[in-house]
């Protein structure tokens, strides 16, 4: 590699940053825009945050998993996202439904019509006395509409048997399985065709077969109903499975990894990972903690900005003097 005279220093490099940020229309085409979210918790004198300035744009159509540690801001993030909690600053929509600006009927009315949400707790999800069919044409009957009670009961029915939970129809949740009443769950949640399904840990107390039958109704919901699916998850099975997962750090989104199908020199299809650290609209760059425990990284690094790439030394190597690694021509940056 040759050496190269570099214009841009971090000062120009920030600015860049900054005038990206101001840029009209972040987000446009997403159908979630979280734009420097934050959520401030106050519980007896202590502020807890949350959210600490999250970025994140979710496309029409996609599946994605939130992981991270506990107390990493999913659940924050998800509520919000739902309508059940207001941030403290940045901006959120969903479907152009500003989050921060609606006023409680509006509120009410994004929670019945925008998106569906599911919680871990099975209990939680299904009114006890109502039976699977029943708990779906709920919601459908408190939004309202023209819609007639035969049409109803066939959406809510389609909507079992395409989640392959007809055989309980009739049944109570109590008379179900924990996987059959989170898929039913999913039926209610799906019941006004919303445009995003949130899902919060909801196979947090299944057992792998429940598991499975969840994700392959999320799957279903997102493939042929083409709803947006964004779904908390502790389960790595969960995560590896779906497209996109993103992780969340510090009330952050900090990195994500993302699948994708590639067709090799034979004709053959085989799916790739690929892992992405999240730029956010400030230029701040979280590194994923694997990589700065093995490179002992603690403080601060030392940055080079080359060509096509930008060279992250750990600070301690710039005083060894056995171990040059940022020669002047670049060679020794990767
Ligand atoms: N209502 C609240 N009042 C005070 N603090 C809260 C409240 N809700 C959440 N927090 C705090 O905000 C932070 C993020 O919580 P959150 O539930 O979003 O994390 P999480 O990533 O979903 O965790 P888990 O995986 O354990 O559910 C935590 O420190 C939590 O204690």
């Amino acid at each position: 590699m040759t050496e190269r005279t570099v214009p841009a220093t971090l000062a120009d490099l920030e600015q860049r940053a900054e005038a990206a940020r101001e840029r009209p229309g972040y987000g446009q085409d997403a159908l979630v825009v979280c734009d420097r979210l934050v959520r401030i918790f106050t519980a007896e004198g202590v502020e807890v945050q949350a959210l600490q300035g999250l970025d994140l744009l979710i496309g029409h159509g996609e599946l994605t998993a939130l992981v991270g540690a506990s107390g990493s801001g999913k659940s924050t993030l998800l509520n919000i996202l739902a309508g059940l909690d207001v941030p403290t600053a940045g901006a959120a929509r969903v479907g152009g439904h500003d989050l921060l600006a609606m006023d409680a009927a509006s509120r009410l009315r994004y929670r019945r019509e925008v998106v569906g949400f599911v919680r871990q707790e099975t209990s939680r999800n299904l009114l006890p006395y109502l039976t699977a069919e029943q708990n779906v044409l709920l919601p459908m009957q408190l939004a309202g509409g023209r819609t007639r009670r035969r049409e109803r009961t066939a959406r809510a029915r389609e909507l079992l048997d395409l989640l392959g939970v007809g055989h309980c129809r009739d049944r109570l949740p109590r008379h179900m399985s924990g996987g059959e009443q989170q898929r039913t769950a999913i039926a209610v949640a799906l019941a006004n065709s919303p445009s995003l399904l949130l899902a919060d840990e909801p196979t947090g107390e299944l057992d792998s077969s429940g598991t499975e039958q969840v994700l392959a109704s999320l799957r279903t919901a997102n493939e042929e109903l083409g709803t947006t699916v964004v779904v908390v998850t502790h389960d790595a099975a969960v995560a590896s499975s779906v497209r996109r997962a993103i992780a969340v750090r510090n009330g952050r989104a900090a990195s994500e990894v993302v699948l994708r199908s590639e067709v090799d020199e034979h004709g053959a299809e085989r799916v790739v990972t690929q892992e992405y650290a999240t730029v956010d609209r400030a230029g701040r760059l979280q590194l994923p903690r694997g990589f700065t425990e093995t490179l002992g990284i603690a403080e601060r690094v030392r940055l080079a900005l080359r060509p096509d790439h930008i060279a992250v030394h750990p600070d301690r190597v710039a005083d060894r003097p056995d171990r040059i690694t940022d020669r002047p021509d670049g060679s020794g940056d990767d």
